[in-house]
């Protein structure tokens, strides 16, 4: 990306998004819209000035110290910056890594695209059309900008659409996936919405954080986070069943706890936190939180 051009000046030409939903579905939607309408939180937009994909999901993988260098030398806290965003990019691509194989004929969706890193990422590395929805209109003007800046907007749209009821024909999709944007929605009300859209044999995917049954029932902890994002993170248990009940049959299931955690130790040291490091350390410390990839079939 054009170090020049940062996520502010972007977000000033982005056009407005000409695909709008009249209003959110219920009042906790017109929360969740605003909640990200108004999200300018320096760690997700100095992470995304780095390479321009902008991300809202959390880092795995182990840490690169090496590109770390010397904590005391003057560019440590820009090196810290570009290994977290690292670590989160190489989460999508974990997730992308789990779509199967996708052709540059084919349509995927990001159901809750965020400001739309893994939507590019997703074209970058099939060639195809990648659909995104989100409730926020700022998100979805983003993300139509910086697909513009790319040259990328025949094929990387998003929109401003609730993901439980989407505008894509029956069938049509050969993957789709929910990157950290399951906890806000009914998963039988999503996996529906899913099943319709996949075709036959098509690819689910999810990175999600969700409580751990064999601890009993939310910690207080997974409160916290559900406080912090006013979300509702659900169980393991609900996933599958809410998958099974929807023809969707689990292919792979990965916990990504431990890989997750040293992305949140070195979040940690830096000046970027933002109060919720240690709710998601100790939760997924004590066994009470699980970073969890599904990948599903539709069958
Ligand atoms: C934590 S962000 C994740 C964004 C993106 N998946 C990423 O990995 O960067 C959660 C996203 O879910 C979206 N979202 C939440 N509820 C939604 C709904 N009912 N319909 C569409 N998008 C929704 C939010 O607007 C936001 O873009
Ligand atoms: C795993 C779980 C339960 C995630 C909840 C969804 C969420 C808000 C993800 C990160 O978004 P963000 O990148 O905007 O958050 P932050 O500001 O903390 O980086
Ligand atoms: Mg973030």
């Amino acid at each position: 990306m054009d170090s020049s051009v940062t996520h502010t000046e972007l977000a000033a030409t982005a056009a407005p998004s000409a695909l709008r939903i009249p209003r959110p579905a219920t009042p906790y939607q017109g929360d969740i819209a605003r909640y990200w309408d108004g999200e300018a939180r320096p760690v997700n937009l100095r992470l995304g000035d780095v390479d321009g994909l902008y991300h809202h999901h959390y880092g795995i993988g182990e840490v690169d110290r090496a590109a770390l260098g010397d904590p005391e030398d003057s560019t440590s806290e820009k090196k810290l910056i570009a290994e977290l965003h690292r670590l989160e990019s190489a989460q999508a691509e974990y997730l992308l890594g789990h779509l199967g194989d996708i052709g540059r004929d084919d349509t995927l969706v990001d159901a809750g695209c965020g400001r739309g890193g893994s939507m590019v990422m997703a074209h970058q590395r099939f060639g195809c059309k990648v659909e995104g929805v989100t409730l926020s209109a700022k998100q979805a003007d983003f993300a139509n900008g910086r697909a513009r800046e790319l040259r990328f907007q025949d094929h990387v749209r998003a929109r401003v659409c609730n993901m439980l009821a989407t505008p894509f024909e029956t069938g049509s999709v050969a993957g789709s996936w929910n990157n950290e944007s399951s906890m806000y929605v009914d998963l039988q009300d999503l996996f529906a919405e899913h099943s319709r859209i996949l075709s036959v044999g098509g690819r689910y995917v999810t990175i999600t954080g969700c409580w751990n049954p064999r601890y009993g029932q939310p910690s207080k902890w997974v409160s916290q986070i559900n406080a912090h994002f006013e979300c509702n993170i659900h169980s393991r248990r609900e996933y599958l069943r809410a998958m099974a009940d929807n023809r969707l049959v689990p292919q792979t299931v990965i916990d990504l706890t431990p890989d997750t955690l040293p992305y949140w130790e070195l979040r940690a040291t830096s000046s970027l936190v933002t109060g919720i490091e240690d709710a998601f350390i100790n939760s997924y410390r004590d066994g009470s939180f699980q970073y969890l990839l599904i990948a599903a079939d539709r069958v």
